[in-house]
């Protein structure tokens, strides 16, 4: 196999004594999009600054072209950055803002217009060029932030929630843009969202991380087809996850038979929502919550495995808060988790 772009090699980091991620190992291809999932603090800003150059490392090392790069200071590394908060600077108009930092490198006045010029259209902007930032909506003003990093020809571009101050319909418009620009340009993207469906929408490959850790590196397919533990399994939309015991469920009350003969080697067993079908099977719930959501319903049901959320067709009859009802948990609905 061909030497990784970007190789993290048992990256430890840490603020004081406390250690905000364990050992870290990946590798990335070049051209590449891979995201980092993960829920609030489980150390992907960290991860991203230290690739940056923005943190040292504890121990570990960090290759970008089988070169280490682990002590070489941010501005040596050749790494674009695109952050939440996007300053602009407001006193310049967006080609300025653009051809800030070739500026600072000193990069002659032609080839800087030319490059300036290209990072506008690839970002859709060029009719835009001499407006202030404040004269712009909050997507273009992001476009402006990514002109800015790609106009420098980084060979890696680290983006860490680029779209979180955007709102949704803008968010998905800029998702597609990145994803076009990305195939276009051929960077490497690394790219920070805890938003499991931006995650999975973008990226060749996603690496889901928990507590300072990585829980799962895979494709899209992989990620939400065979999650690999019950965090991922939960973190990615199968709200109904269990571990098992044999054929029976931990239920939160103790354990529950599942009513079929659980495979063997099996750690837990996970349901979608909509996998779950109501008014049938062998548990017994009470519908605590009913939720319309046009073409379906969402129920959330209290059971002696605890809380077990179902999403039904609207157009199935209406089970009302406080009844009691049937619902099923079958194996044919069910992602087994494997043990590890
Ligand atoms: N400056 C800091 N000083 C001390 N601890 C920090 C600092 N920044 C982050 N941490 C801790 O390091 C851990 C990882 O934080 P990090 O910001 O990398 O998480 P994250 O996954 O990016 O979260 P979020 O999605 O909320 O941005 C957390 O436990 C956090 O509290």
């Amino acid at each position: 196999m061909s030497e990784p772009f970007l190789k993290l090699d048992d990256l430890t980091l840490a603020y004081g004594d406390s250690i905000a991620v364990d050992r870290l190992n990946f590798e990335m291809r070049e051209g590449e999009l891979v995201a980092l999932l993960g829920p609030s603090g489980c150390g992907k800003t960290t991860t991203m600054r230290s690739i940056a150059g923005l943190m040292k490392a504890r121990s570990g090392r960090i290759l970008l072209d089988g070169r280490d790069i682990t002590r070489v200071p941010a501005n040596k590394r050749g790494i674009g950055l695109v952050f939440q908060s996007y300053a602009l600077f407001p006193h310049l108009s967006v080609r300025e803002n653009v051809a800030f930092g070739l500026r600072i490198a000193g990069t002659p006045a032609d080839e800087r217009d030319r490059r300036v010029a290209s990072a506008l259209s690839a970002v859709g902007l060029e009719s835009f060029a001499d407006r202030a930032p404040a004269a712009l909506s909050g997507g273009q003003q992001q476009r402006v932030a990514l002109a800015r990093s790609i106009v420098m020809e980084p060979r890696l571009l680290l983006l860490d929630e680029p779209l979180s101050n955007l709102d949704a319909r803008l968010r998905l418009g800029m998702r597609t843009e990145l994803a076009r620009l990305q195939r276009e340009l051929g960077i490497a993207m690394l790219y920070v969202t805890h938003d499991q469906v931006e995650a999975l929408a973008l990226a060749d490959r996603v690496i889901v991380m928990q507590g300072g850790a990585i829980e799962q590196i895979g494709t899209p397919e992989d990620i939400y087809e065979r999650p690999a533990s019950p965090f991922v399994a939960k973190f990615i939309g199968f709200e109904n996850t269990f571990e098992t015991e044999g054929d029976m469920l931990k239920g939160s009350a103790g354990p529950v038979p599942t009513g079929f003969a659980v495979p063997a080697g099996t750690r837990g067993l996970a349901w979608r929502p909509k996998s779950v079908p109501l008014g049938t099977g062998p548990h017994e719930g009470r519908i605590i919550g009913a939720s319309y959501q046009g073409e379906s319903v969402e129920y959330l049901l209290e059971s002696p495995l605890g809380e077990v959320k179902a999403e039904r067709p609207a157009a199935e009859p209406r089970h009302a808060p406080g009844t009691e009802v049937q619902f099923d948990l079958p194996l044919s609905g069910a992602v087994v988790l494997p043990n590890a």
